[in-house]
């Protein structure tokens, strides 16, 4: 095959595998069989092997990265990843609200909530729509450089559909069944279990060899902006529409509401249905959805004023001591 042939199927088969990646990883949705896609792969792997000058980063064939790291670099968040003030019941909604109203005045208030996924945040880095730097939180400031284990997530995109510059947030965690599976066979080799999914996950990506956080069949959900150069969005409902737009797996139980009445109301009924989510999650996160009234609400020494986590009571954790039945 000549060189232009060759690169003419070399991009058609990373649009088709970046497509059906998003409809399996993404929308969940697939629509072509695992053997297809693998023999998508296959035969992009055998042209890039024929042709290794044309072997790009965001090359889909990419993802499981090089040898095992002998150690995490460090890296400095562009913009801090900020924690959220916690509320524990209804009436410290009432109070948040109270604190929001009085501080943007009489406007209206639209409030955006979204599940709080029980794993580990991350923070993603894109230059012109290529992803080039992923990092766990660590303190807010600094961060370790996880790129290669990130890599390997099939829901992070490695290009965007606009080559644009941008830092976002997100949560990597572990589908429960995957964690299941994973204590499973731990459990098989007579291997230590992890102890929830959110261990696993922090265990997967905090391995030096790609490989492995490769075998863990991790996800993310993206829910913040960082930095964004060059455009315009007005809230943050906006905010993750334009990221779902991009190529990033956005929650989408997420919902907006005008009242605090209509957010407790909407935190009551996941109290139930959370046995029902495929992962896990630990609360509900309420936003102020206008970037300008975030703007005026401002932030406290390590979190915004204009979020708040809402927390479910910890699972009833019970431990039987010498046979007596004990909740603590
Ligand atoms: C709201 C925010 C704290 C993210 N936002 C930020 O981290 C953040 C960081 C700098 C910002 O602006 C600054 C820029 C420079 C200096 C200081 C602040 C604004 C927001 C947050 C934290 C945890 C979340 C979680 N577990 N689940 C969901 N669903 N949402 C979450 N949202």
């Amino acid at each position: 095959m000549d060189r232009l042939t060759a690169e003419a199927r070399i991009s058609e088969l990373r649009e088709q595998i970046e497509h059906h990646n998003r409809l399996y990883y993404i929308e969940d949705r697939p629509e072509i069989t695992d053997q297809e896609y693998d023999q998508l792969m296959r035969e992009l792997q055998n042209l890039e092997d024929l042709f290794p000058d044309m072997v790009t980063p965001d090359s889909p064939t990419q993802r499981v990265g090089g040898a095992p790291l002998a150690a995490f670099e460090k890296v400095v968040h562009h913009t801090p990843m900020l924690s959220l003030g916690n509320a524990f019941g209804e009436e410290e909604l009432r109070d948040f609200d109270r604190r929001v109203r009085q501080a943007v005045g009489n406007q209206e208030v639209r409030y955006v909530c979204e599940l709080k996924i029980d794993g580990l945040a991350i923070s993603l880095h894109y230059e012109n729509g290529i992803f080039v730097r992923g990092a766990t939180r660590g303190d807010g400031q600094v961060g370790e450089d996880i790129t290669q284990n990130l890599r390997t997530i099939r829901s992070i995109p490695l290009r965007l559909k606009r080559p644009l510059t941008l830092e976002v947030r997100g949560e990597a965690y572990m589908p429960r069944p995957a964690f299941e599976k994973l204590n499973k066979e731990r459990e098989e080799r007579g291997e230590a279990l992890f102890a929830n999914p959110r261990n696993s996950a922090a265990g997967s990506l905090r391995q030096l060899d790609p490989k492995i956080a490769a075998s863990r069949q991790l996800d993310t959900f993206i829910y913040a902006i960082g930095d964004l150069q060059g455009i315009a969005v007005e809230s943050h409902s906006e905010g993750l529409e334009l990221l779902e737009s991009l190529g990033f797996k956005v929650n989408q139980e997420r919902r907006t509401f005008d009242s605090i009445e209509d957010v407790i109301s909407f935190v009551n009924s996941w109290v139930e249905k959370r046995p029902q989510l495929s992962y896990d999650i630990d609360g509900i996160v309420i936003k102020v959805d206008s970037y300008s009234q975030q703007a005026e609400l401002g932030f406290t020494a390590k979190s915004p004023r204009w979020a708040v986590a809402y927390k479910f009571p910890a699972e009833e954790a019970v431990t039987v001591l010498r046979g007596i039945e004990v909740s603590v």
